[in-house]
């Protein structure tokens, strides 16, 4: 900041300015524009004595300076008096200094009341005073600066200073007050702790100590907290011999019993380290952030001592919560963990492309309906599943398994099954284990998933402390395999789509109040990375292959880190990794396990009750699902599917092969030399069915001509004739 900061038509009124620190703000603020009020009593340091001459000498230096000022010589405790000299003189107030003070130290034994009354009387009530009177003429123009004078002495205790000390931290509390109420008018309220070389420290420092603390090395704040540009309020400031520094609140994240307890006083000394225990600790700025642990904790009613795992449900019943997914949730999940960088790469197209005859679901995709429902529960602060009592400013993902027990449809509505297997006590953090067994419309189970939140500050009840050390630690020797792929800076961003939207991922201001310096990367974006690795390095690019995957977090991944994974074989369908952050060194997951198939999974048949939903469905998938659905409803056509039973399934221009074998089987773009059956797609017959039963999707899709494969809205078309009157249609065709 270059330019000059001028209060050229300011009107200020500075307190206590014959002298000190005051005098030098009336100089500072006379020399810059202001028209000054210099206030001085004249009186002596312990309150005693009037004189004009000190208020009076300052005027002459503003003057000759060049600037305006009038002087005035009346007791802070007559503020309105002050402020008519402002008035009478120029019209208004626009800045208010309190300044003035005396001193009347003694050790508290000895002092007296007088002593007491007095140093209230000069600081406290007038601070009150002059702010008071010139307050209506600011809240009127919608414009004030005002600054109070405390004392370190007030903030901290000083010996022989009990009543300066009372009257100093009152004045903060004035300001904090004041700062609040002068919000909506534009007036801003700061307090400084001035270490200065006055008349009133003087007696209490050595000489060479007030020589360098010179009053000028304030009145810079005083200026800049005082600027129309400066937006800085409520704020508490030390200063002194060119040091500036800045105060605030710091409370322990403290220990809540929960109110269904009567606590003693035992209770209370058993937790005394905790409650005093500054690690997290927070730094509350308003009444509120007070308020709002208070609420939390007498919102807690079954808390067995701790504030944020729900122990109580450790062994209740499971929560149940449903949802499901399509074609397009898979392509923008595998685009969120990195697949698709290179376009010609034909195994990850096919992770993207619904109408791709391979598509197939990212395996590591079983994670993200399960943690959608914690994400919502997160915002919630405690959505209804177990364990949860803690928010988004708690929680890091701290470890993961996920096991695939069937190959996930290109589509499925979903149960998620959410128990809380184990809350371990990591003093002072807890960990928790959520169980989610994942199933499909069918019923059948599709992953079972261990989510492990490390919930910082969350320990200290007492508690298990679970598993310890380092598990699964690879060979030490070189990693058979190393794959290496660059995390995109926007990375989160994209993730972030597929569900977890927690701010840590993308806004920077909540990073930093998490200690980050900017947003870090999803744990689970870094674990379908790897899930990636591990597919590509031990699955020849085959997701059907994937069986199960096991990782610790142990460090911040940030987009536009390098991710190196190292891969140990311990068989064909079983390998230890570790991931480290090339840029950083660091090894950012630990104890990686993953097992893999030896076969890859094959698809199954769904119920003709699912198959009958697969409306407008555009994936080989779904056509699959619904011939396999009437296949299984027809007696005939089902028993030579327990050999082998291959059809065509032909449209205009393009056909799908459709081969089934022993109640699984696969559907594909192409043609059979010698199909079992052939349904011939007419596309007379679809324009009729499609005109009787749904004419608006006719509209939208329908030209008269259908086809298949390469073309996604020509599929949809399809599928969505197979869905709605498959019996009819493919009755017809095989009898044909
Ligand atoms: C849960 C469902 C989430 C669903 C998704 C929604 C939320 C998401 O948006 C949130 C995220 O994605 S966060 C991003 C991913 N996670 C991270 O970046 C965390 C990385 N890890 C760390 O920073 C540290 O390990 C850290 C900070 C976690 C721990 O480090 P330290 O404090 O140094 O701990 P330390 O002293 O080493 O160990 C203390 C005890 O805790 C155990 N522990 C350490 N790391 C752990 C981890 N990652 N997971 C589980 N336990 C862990 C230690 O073993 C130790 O216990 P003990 O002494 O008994 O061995």
């Amino acid at each position: 900041m270059t330019q000059e900061l001028r209060f050229d038509g300011k009107v200020v009124i500075v307190t206590g300015a014959g002298n000190g620190l005051g005098r030098s703000h009336a100089l500072m603020f006379g020399a810059r524009g202001a028209k000054v009020v210099v206030n001085d009593l004249g009186g002596g340091i312990h309150g005693g004595g009037q004189s004009s001459s000190a208020a009076d000498k300052v005027v002459a230096e503003i003057k000759a300076l060049g600037g305006e000022a009038v002087a005035n010589y009346d007791s802070v405790e007559h503020g309105d008096k002050i402020v008519k000299t402002a008035l009478d003189a120029f019209g208004t107030v626009d800045i208010v200094i309190n300044n003035a003070g005396i001193l009347r130290d003694v050790s508290f034994q000895k002092m007296t009341t007088e002593d007491w009354d007095l140093i209230q009387k000069v600081h406290l009530k007038g601070s009150f005073s002059v702010t008071h009177a010139a307050w209506p003429i600011m809240r009127d123009k919608g414009y004030g600066r005002v600054l109070f004078t405390t004392s370190g002495a007030g903030i901290y205790g000083n010996f022989g200073q009990a009543n300066y000390s009372a009257a100093k931290l009152g004045i903060y509390g004035l300001a904090s007050t004041l700062a609040i109420e002068g919000r909506s008018k534009n007036i801003h309220v700061n307090t400084i702790a001035p270490i200065a070389g006055s008349r009133l420290t003087e007696t209490i420092m050595p000489p060479e100590m007030i020589a360098a603390l010179k009053p000028e090395s304030v009145s810079p704040l005083v200026g800049w907290l005082c600027h129309e540009s400066c937006q800085e309020t409520s704020g508490l400031f030390e200063v002194g011999a060119s040091y500036f520094s800045k105060l605030r609140w710091e409370r322990s994240l403290g220990h809540v019993f929960g109110t269904n307890k009567n606590i003693s006083i035992e209770d209370v000394a058993n937790k005394w380290e905790k409650i005093g225990d500054f690690t997290d600790a927070e730094h509350p700025t308003t009444i509120n952030d007070t308020f709002g642990v208070i609420n939390a904790a007498i919102a807690h009613k079954s808390l067995g001592g701790n504030q944020f795992i729900d122990l109580d449900t450790a062994s209740s019943a499971s929560v149940v919560r449903e949802c499901s997914y399509d074609e397009r949730d898979l392509s923008l999940y595998a685009l969120g963990v990195g697949a698709g960088a290179d376009p010609l790469d034909a195994k990850e197209l096919a992770l993207i492309h619904e109408a791709n005859e391979n598509f197939c679901a990212l395996p590591t995709y079983a994670v993200m309906q399960p943690a959608n429902g914690i994400v919502q529960a997160l915002y919630d602060g405690n959505g209804g599943l177990p364990g949860l009592n803690f928010g988004f400013d708690r929680v890091l993902h701290g470890e993961m398994y996920t096991e695939i027990k069937a190959l996930l449809p290109s589509r499925a509505k979903l149960k998620n099954t959410y128990t809380l297997k184990a809350a371990y006590d990591k003093n002072p953090h807890a960990v928790t284990v959520l169980a989610i067994s994942t199933t499909d419309e069918t019923g059948e189970e599709l992953a079972y998933n261990e989510f492990t939140a490390f919930v910082r500050g969350g320990g200290g009840w007492g508690g298990d402390r679970g598993p310890s050390g380092d598990a699964n630690k690879p060979p030490e020797r070189d990693a058979d395999i190393v794959i290496e792929e660059r995390i995109d800076p926007g990375q989160a961003l994209l993730y972030r789509l597929s569900g977890d939207t927690n701010p840590l991922h993308v806004d920077p201001a909540f990073a930093k109040s998490f200690g980050y310096d900017k947003p870090i990367l999803q744990g689970l974006c870094s674990f379908g990375y790897i899930g990636r690795h591990l597919i590509k390095a031990c699955c020849d690019g085959d997701p059907r292959k994937f069986k199960s995957i096991r990782v610790r977090f142990a460090e911040t991944v940030f987009p536009g880190d390098t991710l190196v994974t190292r891969i140990w074989k311990e068989s064909d369908t079983r390998v230890l990794f570790e991931v480290s952050v090339k840029e950083r060194g660091k090894l950012v997951i630990k104890g990686g396990v993953g097992e893999f198939f030896k076969d890859a999974l094959v698809r199954k048949p769904r119920s003709a009750a699912v198959a009958a939903e697969q409306v407008n469905a555009a994936s080989p998938d779904d056509v699959f699902s619904v011939v396999a659905a009437f296949i299984a409803e027809h007696p005939d056509l089902a028993a030579k599917t327990k050999t082998s039973f291959q059809f065509n399934l032909k449209g205009p221009d393009s056909q799908w092969i459709i081969d089934l074998k022993d109640g699984a089987g696969s559907c594909k773009a192409g043609k059979l030399d010698k199909p079992d059956v052939t349904i011939d797609l007419d596309s007379a017959l679809i324009e009729k069915v499609m005109t009787s039963t749904l004419p608006e999707i006719q509209k939208l899709y329908f030209g008269g001509k259908i086809k298949i494969g390469g073309n996604v809205a020509a599929s949809n078309k399809l599928t969505a004739v197979l869905g709605i009157d498959k019996n009819r249609y493919t009755k017809k065709a095989i009898a044909a």
